[in-house]
């Protein structure tokens, strides 16, 4: 049996669609465009890349991107006036700054300094509080997309055996709290996890973040199970070229899931959907305007 691939770049299409049908609404109805600044301090080429086609995708569906770029030597205080600038500035619905930041700044400062109700992100210690504790927050967007694909294959995730291998901040923990939500039973597995094959062979839902290049293997998963691979590993293919790769063994996995991800093609444009969504939501709650259906948790 070989599993059913689920098409994150096809349902990100949609969502980004239902996201412009919305921002159009509002701004006919309202007079209201909402904006997406992003903040990246340096010159990584991945995070370039990233950044610009988050900017490509924000002015597709209507909305007003504001791009910040850096230098690398920026001091943390020149970054927080920034934050304080955009905090203040209405035209400006969501914030997001780029991570990693600069080895010289405190990372949890900046991003607390973000006003909470437009951290699109979902990393501000207000929005993890209200989200562990089942409360409306803004929910990080890479957790939120795969909540969107595990209920659009599954439906009903009541009762489900749910393993969650990596425990960061921005993709694990939040991973667990939505799953929880789905009242499923929720185990977390990290590089400390003994017999982690065993714990991952009683899972009926297997997310993978922990960014190892195919590190779950095919025989690790049970059979029929839904595996969402959020691993995105650039690793060395032949004629000195890269290629991206998951943290699953995809070729194995495939062989056994009842439904999987591919990477790329899987999680990363889920994330990037799921940013415009939170930047709308953020500009209706702005507003007091009600939320845009289907789009949040
Ligand atoms: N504050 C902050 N928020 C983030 O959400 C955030 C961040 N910092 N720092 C960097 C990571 C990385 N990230 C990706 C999102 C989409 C793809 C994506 O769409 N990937 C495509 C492939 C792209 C390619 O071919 O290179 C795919 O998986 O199909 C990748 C990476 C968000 N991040």
């Amino acid at each position: 049996m070989s599993a059913t691939i689920i098409d994150g770049k096809a349902f990100a299409a949609d969502i980004r669609s239902r996201v412009a049908e919305q921002v159009a609404a509002l701004k006919t109805d309202h007079g209201i465009t909402p904006g997406l600044a992003v903040v990246l301090v340096g010159s990584d080429a991945a995070s370039e890349v990233y950044v610009r086609s988050k900017g490509r995708m924000t002015v597709e569906v209507g909305m007003e991107s504001f791009e910040h770029r850096l230098p690398e030597e920026t001091s943390e205080a020149d970054l927080l006036a920034l934050i304080a600038q955009l905090n203040a500035d209405p035209a400006v619905h969501g914030i997001l700054v780029q991570l990693p930041l600069p080895g010289h700044m405190n990372s949890d400062a900046v991003i607390n300094a973000i006003d909470p109700t437009k951290d699109v992100d979902g990393f501000h210690i207000s929005n993890v509080g209200l989200l562990g504790t089942g409360q409306k927050a803004m929910v990080p967007c890479t957790p939120l997309g795969c909540l969107m694909m595990l209920r659009e294959h599954l439906g009903d995730m009541s009762g489900k055996e749910a393993i969650v291998i990596g425990r960061s901040n921005i993709v694990g923990k939040p991973m667990a709290h939505l799953l929880l939500g789905e009242s499923c039973t929720v185990s977390i597995a990290h590089s400390r996890t003994k017999d982690i094959a065993d714990v991952v062979r009683r899972a009926d839902i297997v997310v993978a973040a922990v960014g190892r290049p195919k590190m779950i293997k095919g025989d690790w998963i049970k059979p029929g199970a839904t595996v969402i691979d959020v691993g995105i590993n650039r690793v060395e293919a032949e004629g000195g070229k890269t290629r991206l790769v998951g943290d699953v063994d995809f070729d194995a996995a495939r062989e056994v899931a009842g439904a999987i991800t591919p990477v790329p093609g899987g999680v990363g444009p889920m994330t990037i959907a799921c940013l415009l969504a939170n930047t709308l939501t953020a500009a209706c709650r702005a507003n007091g305007l009600p939320e845009p259906e289907g789009l949040t948790v």
